[in-house]
């Protein structure tokens, strides 16, 4: 299941947005170097750039300046098609809200992304399979988003957003849902899951607690990011 090793390099990264009040400066030159196997909680105050950051990490937005780059590859340099698939690939997400289909069944939610890749069948749901006895869902393959619990949701995002093995996992507020047990819960999946695939795992919160239990915690002020 281990993946060769990845690295992660922000560079010079800024982003400032144009607003009638004059332009808004965001993220200015932030730095962050990650390699496999490290895990990452970015604290900050509301509207300090967390989700800007990730997003732009995860090629849902764009930077002003500076780049990102993932084991030497410029993903932001790939066409709108190669980005596509390059996410589909490299990177999974998880978002405070699940995002999963109601329509479809928790085995096919977590084999979504696989569908992009072509991969066979067979190999995938072995391994949406497995993921999803990791996470304690062995019993629930065959129902609905709406059938399970808000944690159990969540569980199975973080199944999907792992899927293909991706270099690197983006969390953003993914217990801010969730009780406190629960939180723990889906906190220590995620650690604990990423950490066995040897993926880059980033997770933007407002929880201390959740915060508390990274090995490498970063707060986000004034636009850059220093160690807290
Ligand atoms: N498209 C946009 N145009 C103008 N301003 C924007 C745009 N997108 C984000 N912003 C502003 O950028 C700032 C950072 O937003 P972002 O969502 O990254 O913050 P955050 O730290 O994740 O906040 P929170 O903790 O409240 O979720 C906010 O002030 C937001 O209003």
């Amino acid at each position: 299941m281990t993946d060769p090793a990845h690295d992660l390099n922000v560079t010079k990264l800024s982003k400032s947005f144009a607003t009638a009040g004059g332009t808004l400066e965001i993220l200015r030159e932030v730095e962050l170097s990650l390699k496999s196997g490290d895990a990452a909680a970015i604290t900050g105050p509301s509207g300090s750039g967390k989700s800007t950051l990730l997003y732009i990490i995860g090629l849902l937005d764009v930077p002003t300046s500076g780049d990102v780059t993932l084991d030497g590859e410029r993903p932001h340099q790939l066409s709108a098609a190669q980005q596509a698939r390059y996410r589909s690939r490299n990177i999974g997400f998880i978002f405070q809200d699940h995002h999963l289909l109601p329509q479809c069944t928790v085995l096919e939610n977590v084999l979504l992304p696989t569908l992009a890749l072509a991969q066979t069948n067979r190999e995938a749901e072995v391994r949406a399979v497995e993921l999803l006895r990791r996470v304690g869902l062995s019993e629930r393959l065959h129902h609905r988003p709406a059938q399970l619990s808000g944690g159990e949701r969540q569980r199975v995002a973080v199944c999907r957003a792992l899927i293909n093995q991706p270099a690197l996992l983006l969390a953003d507020e993914p217990t801010g849902n969730l009780d406190r047990q629960t939180a723990e819960t889906v906190g220590t999946l995620l650690l604990e899951i990423a950490k066995e695939q040897q993926a880059i795992l980033i997770c933007v919160t407002h929880s201390q607690e959740l915060a508390a239990r990274f090995p490498r915690r970063l707060e986000l002020l004034d636009g850059r990011l220093v160690e807290s």
